[in-house]
């Protein structure tokens, strides 16, 4: 969703930085390991970033991990120590897409960047892996910026699940016991941007504003599609199984965010509707 490259190296030219214009070179790592050192030193060769790298790649498929932990380890985990000491290396920041799925939940107001993490799944536990590992490869550029809820242009998202569902079904349930701050890739990637160029190491939590439960996305996403005559119901966590287990709430805490920028993502139905192309509401 944050595109199919792996790797950003940003803006070739200095003229770019601070401006709407700018330009990263996606990298597409096929054929190399990201957890390999010697492969990821070459591959920062070749691209030879200048001014930074935004790390994207991940093995998101949340319930598969619980079924392939080493993998997920070795995507989430390692390759963002690998990632991080090439970027050391090339004395380069590094940003580190995170996610809100390393808190468990439990809490009932957003959560901090400097929260203990306590996550429940393979995929929370590997990315809080990714995370420790970036910033002790990195501890002077490593930026961590945890998001949530992603959907975008690119890729398969909840929303586009949604609709593709209610175009084939009459009925749907959705849980509405979980929740979140649904957030839009367009609104993330500047976000990224500023935390990189302007940002220092350290915690950072990005999230559009404003919360909802996957039931109140569902509803949003259909409504705004204006065609479909499915019934979405809600239902609990239990009644929709699934291997892994989801925090029931990771609300973020964006302020540190908004601080550097002068400015938070805009809140969540807005940004939908956006990207939905209608802001008829
Ligand atoms: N989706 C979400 O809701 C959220 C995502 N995030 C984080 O944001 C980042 C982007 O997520 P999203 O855009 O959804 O991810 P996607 O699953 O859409 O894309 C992940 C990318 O990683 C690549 N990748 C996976 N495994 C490997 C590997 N072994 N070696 C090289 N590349 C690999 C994939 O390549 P290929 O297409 O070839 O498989 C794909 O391009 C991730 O770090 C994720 O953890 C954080 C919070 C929420
Ligand atoms: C398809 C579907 C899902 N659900 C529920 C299951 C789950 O609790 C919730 C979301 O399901 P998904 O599997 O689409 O999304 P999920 O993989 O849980 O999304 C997570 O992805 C990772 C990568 C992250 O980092 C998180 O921030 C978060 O976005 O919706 C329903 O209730 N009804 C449905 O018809």
């Amino acid at each position: 969703m944050l595109g199919s490259q792996v790797l950003m190296a940003v803006p070739d030219s200095i003229e770019a930085l601070g401006t709407d214009m700018r330009e990263a070179h996606g990298v597409d790592f096929i054929g190399v390991d990201l957890t390999d050192d010697d492969q990821v030193e070459a591959l920062f060769r070749e691209a030879s970033p200048l001014h930074g790298v935004i790390h994207c790649a991940a093995y998101t498929a949340v319930d598969k991990a619980e079924e392939e932990p080493e993998l997920a380890q070795a995507v989430n985990g390692d390759a963002c120590g690998v990632l991080a000491r090439a970027a050391a290396k090339a004395g380069i920041p590094i940003v580190v897409v995170s996610t809100d799925f390393v808190f468990d939940g439990k809490a009932s107001e957003p959560y901090r960047p400097d929260d203990e993490p306590s996550p429940m799944s393979v995929y929370g536990r590997t990315k809080l892996s990714g995370e420790k590992q970036a910033i002790e490869a990195h501890p002077s550029g490593a930026r961590i910026v945890r998001t949530q809820w992603l959907y975008g242009p690119r890729g398969g998202h909840f929303p586009g699940t949604m609709l593709k569902l209610a175009a084939e079904r009459d009925h749907l349930m959705v849980v509405s016991d979980q929740t979140g701050s649904p957030t839009s890739t367009l609104e993330l990637a500047p976000a990224l941007w500023d935390v990189l160029l302007l940002g220092s190491a350290g915690i950072y939590h990005a999230a559009c504003e404003g919360e909802a439960s996957w039931y109140d996305l569902a509803v949003a996403t259909i409504e705004s599609s204006n065609n479909s005559d499915t019934q979405i119901d809600p239902c609990t966590t239990d009644e929709f199984p699934r291997p892994a287990p989801r925090p029931r709430y990771s609300v973020l805490d964006c302020s540190k965010l908004a601080e550097l920028r002068g400015k938070t993502l805009s809140p969540w139905k807005e940004a939908l509707l956006t990207y939905l192309g209608s802001d008829s509401e």
